[in-house]
Parts: C-alpha cells; sequence; structure tokens
C-alpha cells in the first residue's frame, strides 16, 4: 500500500472527484422529486443550477485521478443506504449526502484550489437553504414542525386579518388555521393565499378549514376537517401523501374514529363553550384528561381557551392548543401570543 503523503495531489484529486459525482448526484436525486413529484418549477431550478455550479469545478485533471479499480470504497455500503422507509427518508438521506460532500469539497479544496473550496463553502449553504425548503413540505418535515407547535391559530374573520395573524407570528406562533365559515369563495381563496405566503414567510404551518380544493389551489399545508365534512381518505386522495389532516373529536368515540381513518392530528374539544363556536356543548377538561391518557397522535385543545383557563388545561395534560380569540380579539397579537406560549413551556 502506498501511504498517501507519498503522492498528496492524486489523493486530493481523487477525494475532489468523488465528492463533486457525490455531491451531483445526490442533487439529481432531490431534483427528480422537485420536478416531477412536486412540480415545482423554482425548487427544481435551484437544484439544476447547484449541480451546474459544481459541474464547472469538475475538470478534467480532477476525473484523470479517478481510479474505481483501486478504490476500497466501491464494496462498503451500509445498510441504511438499501432501506429508504419514506420519501422524506429519502430525500434526507440525498439532502445530507450533498452536504457531506461540499463540506469535503470545501475541506480537501482549501489544499489544492482555495476559489472552488470557498465557492463549495457557499453551495452548501443553499443546500442547507434548499433542505428547509424542500423538507418543510414533506408530510415528516411538516407533522415534525406540527409536533413542535404548542399554539395554534384558528382565524376568524376580521378586517385586520393579516395584520393580526403577522403580529401573532412574530410573537412566535408557527401554526395557522384559515376558518372563515361565511366569505364567497374568491375572499376565501384571496385570503388563504395571502395567508398562506405570509406564515411561509415565518416558516410556520398554514392549513385550511373545510375547504380540501382551497388548501390545493394556495399549496396549503394541510387541512381541517370536522365530523361533517368530507372522509379522510378522500382528502388524502385529494391532497396526496405529504399534507397534513386534521379532525375535530369531541369524545372517545370520535378519537377512536379519527385514528383509524389516518388522521395525522386531532381537535379536543370544546374544553369550554365558546361563542365562537355556539351551540356545541363542552366537551370538558374530562375528555382532555382521556386524550392525555390515550392519544398516539398529536392533538390540541381547543374551544374557550385563554390565558387564564390555559393552565387549568395544560394541568389536565395539554401540550398543544389551539385558540380563536384569545389571539384574534386581542389588543396586542404579539403579546398575547407570547403569553401563551409562556404558558405552554415555549416562551421567548
Ligand atoms: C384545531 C381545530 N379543532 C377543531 C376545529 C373545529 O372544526 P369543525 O368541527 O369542522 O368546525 P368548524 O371549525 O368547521 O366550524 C377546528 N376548526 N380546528
Ligand atoms: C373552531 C372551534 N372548534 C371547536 C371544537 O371543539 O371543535 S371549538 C372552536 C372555537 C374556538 O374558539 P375560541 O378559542 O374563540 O373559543
Ligand atoms: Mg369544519
Amino acid at each position: 500500500m502506498n501511504h498517501p503523503v507519498d503522492r498528496p495531489l492524486t489523493a486530493i484529486h481523487r477525494i475532489l472527484d468523488a465528492n463533486l459525482d457525490r455531491a451531483r448526484e445526490g442533487l439529481r436525486i432531490v431534483e427528480e422529486w422537485c420536478r416531477f413529484g412536486l412540480n415545482d418549477a423554482s425548487l427544481t431550478a435551484e437544484c439544476k443550477d447547484l449541480r451546474q455550479h459544481l459541474a464547472q469545478w469538475h475538470t478534467a485533471d480532477l476525473r484523470a485521478a479517478r481510479d474505481t479499480p483501486g478504490d476500497p470504497g466501491t464494496d462498503l455500503t451500509h445498510t441504511a443506504e438499501m432501506e429508504r422507509p419514506s420519501l422524506g427518508a429519502l430525500l434526507q438521506a440525498n439532502l445530507c449526502r450533498v452536504q457531506e460532500a461540499l463540506r469535503v469539497l470545501e475541506e480537501y479544496g482549501k489544499l489544492d484550489r482555495p476559489e472552488m473550496a470557498a465557492a463549495c463553502k457557499q453551495l452548501r449553504y443553499r443546500v442547507y437553504a434548499l433542505d428547509s425548503q424542500l423538507m418543510g413540505r414533506s408530510h415528516d418535515g411538516r407533522m415534525h414542525k406540527l409536533r413542535r407547535s404548542p399554539l395554534y391559530l384558528v382565524t376568524s374573520p376580521h378586517e385586520h386579518l393579516l395584520p393580526i395573524v403577522e403580529a401573532a407570528l412574530q410573537g412566535g406562533l408557527s401554526l395557522v388555521q384559515y376558518r372563515d365559515k361565511t366569505a364567497e369563495d374568491p375572499t376565501r381563496l384571496q385570503l388563504a393565499e395571502k395567508l398562506c405566503h405570509l406564515c411561509r414567510r415565518y416558516d410556520a404551518l398554514f392549513l385550511v378549514n373545510d375547504r380540501v380544493d382551497i388548501a390545493l389551489a394556495v399549496d396549503a399545508d394541510g387541512v381541517h376537517l370536522g365530523q361533517q365534512d368530507i372522509p379522510i381518505a378522500l382528502a388524502r386522495q385529494i391532497l396526496g401523501p405529504s399534507r397534513i389532516i386534521g379532525r375535530s373529536t369531541t369524545n372517545p368515540d370520535e378519537m377512536q374514529r379519527a385514528l383509524s381513518e389516518g388522521a395525522d392530528y386531532i381537535g379536543v374539544g370544546p374544553v369550554y363553550e365558546t361563542p365562537t363556536k355556539a351551540g356545541k356543548a363542552a366537551a370538558g377538561l374530562d375528555y382532555v384528561r382521556y386524550a392525555a391518557a390515550h392519544s398516539p397522535i398529536p392533538w390540541f385543545a381547543i374551544g374557550g381557551i385563554d390565558a387564564e383557563n390555559l393552565g387549568d388545561v395544560i394541568a389536565a395534560g395539554a401540550t398543544q392548543v389551539a385558540v380563536v380569540r384569545a389571539i384574534m380579539q386581542a389588543q396586542q397579537p404579539t403579546q398575547a401570543t407570547q403569553a401563551l406560549l409562556t404558558k405552554l413551556g415555549a416562551g421567548a
């Protein structure tokens, strides 16, 4: 065996050659999903541009250093590479591969071609941004965000709807549902689109109440369906596998059905009677305790919850709550959001 210090430049060239290939292959795999799975022109263009930037550095001298038969690593395969339990896992593995390859190019590039090393550092930051954009939109990525959202704002119609939601986002909110039971469809569509963009800017999830068609039209992260809305399986068929579907439940039977139908999360309520949903009897804290003991999926206590009674809801076992008036009617939505988040143990 030749010691690498005997021929360091050839070895470095082999490392650069292999990692330029590795990074581009990983990008191509991600690009195919952006193009054919998501139909997303801008993510597809970003992957392609990254690949083309890398191609510029893959010069003939690096290719000439390749020695595949003499490479002891070609037979080494980790079992994790043979198993991809989900699309999310496949994309994540390839994004990690690209990031690792870029880091290798950056480090070894410093020894031989510093300009390429500096360029690869910038490309790595772009891949991180791609990662968060893309994984934020897979089912795994969306569910990860949902689990990390202790507070869920369900909106009500308001002349200052967008500024209120933005104020709440500034207070740390990361999950929003557009709920409007009375507006005409063109208004709903327009508001849903604006809210969706706003939420994206703050890296928050955006769901639409009741309306699968509007959720799809604005490319929302999901939909919330009540007991009177369409079956979850049908919504899944329309929305595809990556979006979140929530279901309202008021008692253990409804919870059980929501679970067997494949809900991603459930609403648990109304905890207290509320004018926002007038006429619906309270399910009470007993049902919150039941959910705490039995729900295997994320669940949000909802109905009449405010800063005053939140402590009781938390004491009954809730770690995630949904509110309408406590934010929509607050004098200062940013501070109201922060106060609720602090009580939920997630304040700034
Ligand atoms: C998080 C959350 N939970 C429950 C509901 C209520 O949904 P639904 O029973 O369909 O009633 P409407 O909101 O459509 O009046 C919800 N929207 N969000
Ligand atoms: C929209 C909604 N759904 C409920 C349910 O129990 O399913 S309670 C509710 C209204 C919650 O509004 P507020 O926070 O203003 O009381
Ligand atoms: Mg509904």
